[in-house]
């Protein structure tokens, strides 16, 4: 057995990491040789419901899980960790854009990245998940100045399994058979779901379908899924958002042996979009590195569409400058 890495998970008594934390603990994310330590932090209000999330972690008895430290101090929470998963946020409700959460939201990730800055190894793998999960990020680095660009990420993978399984579905398909979809931008209804160097069954799949169907059924249908399930569910995406949690900080972390897959990691200025913003990105990972795709070949409809998601991206940022570190 390896020695146990510490992973962090905010919003530890909220729905998404209902999930998620029972899926760490039963090895999903690291394999089962890995043990691991459990950081939870919550809010003060609730820490009760936390207990109670802990009972049960504890009453499953883990053969991975080493300890478990709950907190609502994110200096503790944060303390040597390996892997953090910033979820702890408040989640929109019908009606409502990801990025109207950026108000009620934005405040945390200041003090979190603070919170990262002064405790966490300095190699931490770090994914945003609460919304707006882009630009959250980008808060959190632009307040971790010690630790290392890239090492704070946003997750836009929900999307690229949406994208695998809405294509694999018309086509009478696995998502498995379904290759090198990309999510590029932001997490939000501008998000551009490209398939132009995508492969089902190894033939590129806009030869599979056609024109009208990718722009006017499948680009909506991937944009307003989170939409779509707030409107079934009452409540926002939970199971499938952990999921994807945790195929993003896996891949990171083991590898995707050659698979693209879409991160959102700091614009590097690839493809012509301005360094700054935090942008879904086709990625390779290997060696616990990821690595932007480059000379991918960009058609027009693809360049207005990368477009709009890196507007809406700067103006994010314009909306949240007052909040980065000096
Ligand atoms: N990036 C993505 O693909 C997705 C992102 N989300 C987002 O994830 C976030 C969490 O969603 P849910 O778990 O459904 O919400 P939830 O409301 O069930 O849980 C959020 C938890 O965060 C806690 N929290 C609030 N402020 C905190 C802080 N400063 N520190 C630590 N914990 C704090 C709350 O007490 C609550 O327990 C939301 O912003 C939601 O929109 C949801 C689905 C997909
Ligand atoms: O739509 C939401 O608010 C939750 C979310 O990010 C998603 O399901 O993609």
């Amino acid at each position: 057995m390896k020695e146990p890495v510490r992973i962090a998970i905010t919003g530890a008594a909220g729905q998404i990491s209902y999930s998620l934390i029972f899926r760490i603990a039963a090895g999903d994310l690291l394999g089962p040789k890995q043990p691991v330590i459990l950081h939870l932090l919550e809010i003060p209000q609730a820490m009760d419901a936390l207990e109670g999330v802990v009972m049960e972690v504890n009453d499953c008895a883990f053969p991975l899980v080493r300890d478990i430290v709950a907190t609502d101090d994110p200096n503790v929470a944060f303390k040597d960790i390996d892997y953090g998963l910033l979820v702890g946020s408040r989640p929109r409700g019908p009606g409502m854009e990801r990025k109207d959460l950026l108000e009620a939201n934005a405040e945390i990730f200041s003090v979190q990245g603070k919170a990262l800055n002064d405790n966490a190894k300095r190699d931490v793998k770090v994914l945003v998940v609460g919304n707006p999960a882009n630009t959250n990020a980008l808060i959190a680095a632009e307040n971790a100045p010690d630790i290392p660009s890239g090492q704070i990420t946003a997750m836009v993978r929900l999307d690229h399994n949406r994208a695998k399984s809405q294509l694999a579905q018309k086509l009478g398909k696995h998502a498995n058979d379904v290759k090198t979809v990309i999510v590029w931008g932001n997490h939000s209804s501008t998000q551009f779901p490209d398939l132009s160097h995508c492969k089902v069954d190894d033939k590129p799949a806009l030869d599979q379908v056609d024109q009208d169907w990718y722009e006017n059924d499948f680009i909506p249908t991937v944009q307003q899924r989170g939409a779509a399930i707030i409107k079934a569910r009452g409540a926002s995406s939970a199971a499938s958002a952990a999921s994807a949690a945790i195929d993003h900080m896996r891949d990171w972390a083991l590898g995707t042996e050659g698979y693209v897959v879409s991160m959102a990691v700091p614009s590097d200025g690839s493809y012509g979009i301005e360094p700054g913003i935090m942008y879904g990105y086709p990625v390779t990972c290997d060696g616990g590195k990821y690595k932007i795709v480059e000379g991918l070949e960009i058609d027009d409809f693809s360049r207005s569409r990368m477009k709009a998601t890196e507007d809406e991206l700067r103006e994010e940022r314009e909306a949240v400058k007052h909040l980065f570190g000096k």
